[in-house]
């Protein structure tokens, strides 16, 4: 009995061959909701999906008729994803995404269901989000499957109050208690980087590979950002290939301390003003930028634990979290 459970973000996406509670396989590419976004249409993002799953099936000599569920999460249930389907409000658990399932019959490319795993937002239900309160919601679109995965292997410990941060195309910190997301707070962030690197002139000057962080020149760019602004901060960093003060590399470490410092900022008001309790940090990730929000955590709310972690037994959190809903769902 195999199900697939496909993992898709605003720029990734990965294929997991499940087999009872095993991992068996798993495929992935980089395809995600932002191609079909660009696209204006999800075919895109439908057929890089079904060519990881075609692949799993192939490789592991299996048939459609093998597959008992397919199950998908992440950016599948946003606009550009495969079917828009509203979030869930918090407070937010594995039970209470397993309870909200949404079935999808998906008929241009899989042509069968598919089991969308809903993201979770902070308005609660009937809320009127307009533009003057806009400012104050937040959500996400997979970080919520994350979280159950690391409660479910208590990276996240229930007893902790903890903050749990998930650096990516866009960076959001959730305020987990007693195991549930109680409260998100929602950066753009990869994206900006992304941005900047492909589109402006920062990018002839920026290292193009995932390089080593070091606090000096991180924390660099949290001050340029911090005296300056934004615009300043990245003007400087142009400034020094101009003037030629330093490599691309480090170029890049002073990039990364203005982007994640403008995060950490954020996370240090969070825990000033309304994550109080907060007792732990736990960053996931497994680029070597990542480093960059343990360095400014450090630097920014020194009164709190930090810890980076990069997955649980080789697998990724957000699987984890879906082996627990199976789990769950053979409970009931
Ligand atoms: O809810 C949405 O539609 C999003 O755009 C959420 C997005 O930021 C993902 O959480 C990124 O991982």
């Amino acid at each position: 009995m195999y199900n697939v459970y496909i993992d898709s973000g605003t720029s990734n996406t990965r294929a997991y061959l499940v087999k009872k509670f095993e991992l068996i396989d798993t495929e992935a590419i980089n395809v995600g909701t932002k191609d079909s976004a660009i696209a204006g249409n999800n075919n895109v993002l439908l057929t890089a999906m079904k060519e990881c799953y075609d692949k799993l099936l192939l490789n592991n000599k299996l048939q459609e008729i093998d597959i008992v569920d397919i199950w998908s999460s992440g950016m599948v249930t946003n606009t550009f994803g495969i079917t828009e389907v509203e979030h869930i409000s918090i407070p937010i658990t594995g039970q209470k995404l397993l309870d909200k399932i949404y079935l999808h019959n998906e008929e241009k490319i899989f042509r069968r269901e598919l089991k969308l795993i809903c993201g979770a937002k902070t308005a609660q239900p009937g809320d009127i989000i307009d533009i003057e309160n806009v400012e104050r919601m937040n959500n996400v679109r997979g970080e919520e499957i994350e979280v159950v995965g690391m409660v479910a292997t208590k990276i996240l410990p229930r007893d902790k109050k903890c903050v749990m941060i998930s650096p990516g195309s866009h960076t959001h910190m959730c305020y987990v208690k007693d195991g549930a997301i109680i409260d998100i707070a929602s950066n753009f962030t990869g994206e900006l980087n992304y941005a900047i690197v492909k589109s402006t002139i920062l990018g002839g000057e920026l290292s193009e590979k995932d390089i080593k962080m070091n606090c000096e020149y991180v924390n660099k760019g949290y001050q340029y950002l911090k005296q300056y602004g934004i615009c300043r901060a990245l003007y400087i960093v142009h400034g020094t290939k101009v003037f030629n003060v330093c490599s691309d590399d480090v170029r890049s470490q002073i990039m990364a301390g203005i982007i994640t410092g403008s995060v950490v900022d954020l996370l240090g008001v969070k825990i000033s003003e309304d994550w109080k309790d907060v007792e732990k940090i736990i960053i996931i990730g497994s680029k070597l930028y990542v480093e960059s929000y343990r360095i400014l955590c450090e630097e920014i709310i020194p009164d709190v634990s930090v810890e980076v972690v990069y997955g649980y037994e080789g697998k990724s959190f957000a699987l984890c979290g879906f082996l627990e809903i199976l789990r769950l769902r053979n409970q009931t």
